[in-house]
């Protein structure tokens, strides 16, 4: 079984649309959305998808979230027909945090059809299944810095971020809100020897006024350090909106 994210009540969020982050930004994708989450990033943009009643850990509390738990268990099949009946050839994983329900996302992928490319956006915590990983064709790793609010020991596992370092799939995407933010990414590429062309930075924010406003500044940062730059194409296109 695996635990989904819902776009409405009991409609999981299962949906196709243009990958808006990172390397393979602008390209069609079937994405499936998962809920749950070991991490509570302050911004998340995806709050509803672990910020449930009784959750206390410390999140903002002006971002909606779910007085009732926002989620739908399925059966691997039913959720690989929904993926098919989209008609994609690349399928992002995404939640959440994927990884957490890799064992059932192992099974749901060797359901799908033959020449599915899979994507997963990971916030770089969590050890892939090896079911899972054998099966992954592109890792999106989004490892959260001291901004994002979580305990260091919690969002920052040296082990798996040596691990994607040294994984040709893995692409790393770091959120950012301050210039201090791109001094913490520095040590973190320091420390792993991340090839700079294989780090994104992306602006933290949920509308276009935000995003502009940062990429104006992170633009000469990542020229300066040799690092990528990333939009997030969806928000300027649908705004924060669930399913797009
Ligand atoms: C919602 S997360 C789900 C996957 C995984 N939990 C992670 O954090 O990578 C998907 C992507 O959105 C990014 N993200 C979430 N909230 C954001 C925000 N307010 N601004 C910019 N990026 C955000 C995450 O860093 C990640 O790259
Ligand atoms: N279009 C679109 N692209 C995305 N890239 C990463 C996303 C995510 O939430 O993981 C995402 C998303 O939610 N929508
Ligand atoms: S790790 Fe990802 S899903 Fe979890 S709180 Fe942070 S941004 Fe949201
Ligand atoms: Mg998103």
């Amino acid at each position: 079984m695996l635990t989904l994210a819902t776009t409405t009540p009991g409609e999981p969020e299962i949906f196709a649309s243009l990958q808006g982050e990172g390397a393979s930004l602008g390209r069609p994708v079937a994405f499936v959305r998962l809920s749950r989450c070991n991490l509570a990033c302050q911004w998340c943009d995806t709050a509803y998808t672990w910020r449930f009643t009784g959750d206390n850990r410390p999140h903002r509390d002006d971002l909606a979230f779910e007085r009732t738990a926002n989620q739908l268990t399925l059966e691997e099949a039913e959720v690989a027909a929904r993926i098919a009946a989209l008609g994609q050839d690349r399928l992002v994983i995404t939640g959440g945090e994927p990884l957490l329900q890799g064992a059932a996302l192992a099974k749901m992928l060797a359901l799908l059809p033959e020449g599915m490319t899979v994507e997963i956006e990971t916030n770089g915590t969590v050890a892939p299944h090896p079911a899972l990983d054998s099966q992954v064709a592109q890792y999106n790793v989004s490892p959260k810095l001291a901004h994002s609010g979580n305990p260091a020991e919690l969002a920052l596992v040296p082990e798996r971020l040596a691990a994607f370092a040294a994984d040709p799939r893995a692409w790393f995407k770091f959120v950012i809100a301050r210039p201090e933010d791109v001094t913490e990414v520095l040590a973190l590429q320091q420390a792993h020897a991340i090839p700079g062309l294989r780090i994104f930075l992306m602006p933290e924010g949920t509308s276009s006024t935000v995003i502009n406003e940062r990429l104006r500044w992170l633009a000469p940062l990542a020229l300066e350090h040799g690092l990528r730059l990333t939009d997030r194409m969806h928000i300027h296109l649908y705004g924060d909106t669930r399913g797009t």
